[in-house]
């Protein structure tokens, strides 16, 4: 390879960049059906796409009608409401009832909240909806207790790690997002020895034709996609409403003028200056398609936009949930996914994914530019302060 990528590589990097050595496999063959996706994981990718599903139900009715004491706040500020904690319990429920024997969960929620004084009401709120959602699919034959939904939401304490199976749940990734009425997504991945193996992103307000298409925001232009991923299988997207499922591939574009790309709504969580740097160096023109949570990463893998930059300000410590799930269905769609050094992400050291700066996403044409651009904008910036 001729690019002269090397210069503008920090000295701190000890490794080459993960897409200039590895031997990535080649994009998925195109194939018509999903069945065939999930050789090995195949129970696991059923009752991952039934637990998302039946959440993401639970959350569309509760951003339809948002009570004032639906919404929280945690301990770092941020927002947490009654559909966080109701999407968890179901995902947990679920997932224990399908897995009893090997069953670990990793998730954002717990319930040291909901226990104090005051919580009552609301582990009843959530009750209510959880057992709801339960019944209206029919297939569990139970009433959860108010204890229940709490040991629920508490079984995704588990720390993760290299060995054994683990799954990872962001009830509502992007909650700023579905507070504001805009795009989230409840998304779930498997691990098994430190690798994603399996991923789900339900996006229940992404529209299912692409965000780039005119008249998406139109009311008769329908919205709520899953995609879905398992290790060598490609990925898939179907409507929420559960009508079949296509592949999806990420976009061939290699001219990276010609190149949209994502990146987070909220400032707080992305630098939108250090972004707009590296879109200039590439020539992109568009301008920043900004939406909340993974369903960029999902966006990303149907070819809606070309490039995810992410990358959060200093001392921010991205979590595995965040991502785990978006990962695989970006790479089995074709595209690659990397930390700032150009390094794969590593989901097998616990909770937490440690980062060079940010995490940059693309397809394989793009990357080395988009690398060059990402190094070259970091010591600018780090120059300039
Ligand atoms: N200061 C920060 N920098 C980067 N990411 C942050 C952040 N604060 C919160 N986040 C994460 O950003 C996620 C939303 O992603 P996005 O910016 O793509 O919409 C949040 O998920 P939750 O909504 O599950 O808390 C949270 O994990
Ligand atoms: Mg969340």
């Amino acid at each position: 390879m001729s690019i002269n990528w090397l210069r503008f590589v920090s000295p701190s990097l000890k490794k080459p960049p993960l897409f200039h050595l590895c031997h990535l496999p080649p994009p998925s063959s195109s194939s018509s059906s999903a069945v065939i996706v999930a050789m090995s994981y195949d129970k696991e990718l059923a009752a991952a796409k039934k637990a998302t599903s039946l959440a993401a139900r639970l959350c569309q009715k509760v951003q339809k009608a948002l009570l004032q004491s639906d919404v929280q706040s945690k301990n770092d500020k941020s927002p947490v409401t009654v559909a966080d904690y109701g999407s968890q319990a179901l995902v947990s429920f679920v997932l224990q009832q399908e897995f009893p024997d090997n069953f670990s969960l990793v998730a954002e929620e717990d319930s040291k909240d909901l226990r104090k004084d005051g919580g009552q009401e609301i582990v009843e709120r959530i009750t209510k909806l959880v057992n709801d959602s339960l019944t209206s699919d029919g297939s569990y034959n139970v009433t959860l207790s108010t204890e229940d939904v709490l040991k629920a939401i508490d079984n995704g304490r588990s720390e993760g790690g290299s060995q054994g199976r683990h799954w990872v749940l962001d009830p509502i990734d992007g909650t700023k997002g579905f507070l504001r009425g805009d795009q989230y997504a409840i998304a779930l991945a498997l691990l098994d020895g430190g690798k994603v193996v399996l991923g789900v992103l339900a996006c229940p307000n992404l529209p299912l034709t692409s965000l780039s298409d005119a008249g998406q925001h139109s009311p008769n232009n329908k919205v709520g996609c899953l995609f879905f991923a398992v290790l060598g299988g490609g990925t898939y997207m179907q409507p929420l409403d559960g009508s079949s499922a296509v592949k999806v591939q990420v976009s061939a574009l290699e001219n990276p003028e010609e190149a949209s790309f994502f990146e987070s709504y909220e400032a707080a969580h992305s630098m939108h200056d250090l972004s707009s740097l590296i879109a200039q160096k590439l020539g992109v023109k568009a301008p920043p398609v900004r939406i909340d949570s993974q369903a960029k990463y999902g966006a990303l893998s149907r070819g809606d936009g070309a490039i995810y930059l992410r990358l959060p300000h200093k001392g921010y410590r991205e979590k595995i949930w965040d991502h785990a799930a978006g990962c695989i269905v970006v790479t089995e769609a074709g595209g690659v996914v990397t930390d700032a050094a150009g390094q794969p992400l590593d989901f097998s050291k616990g909770k937490y994914l440690d980062l060079d700066t940010g995490i940059i996403v693309t397809n394989r044409k793009l990357m080395p530019l988009l690398f060059n651009a990402v190094r070259k904008s970091i010591q600018e910036k780090a120059s300039s302060l």
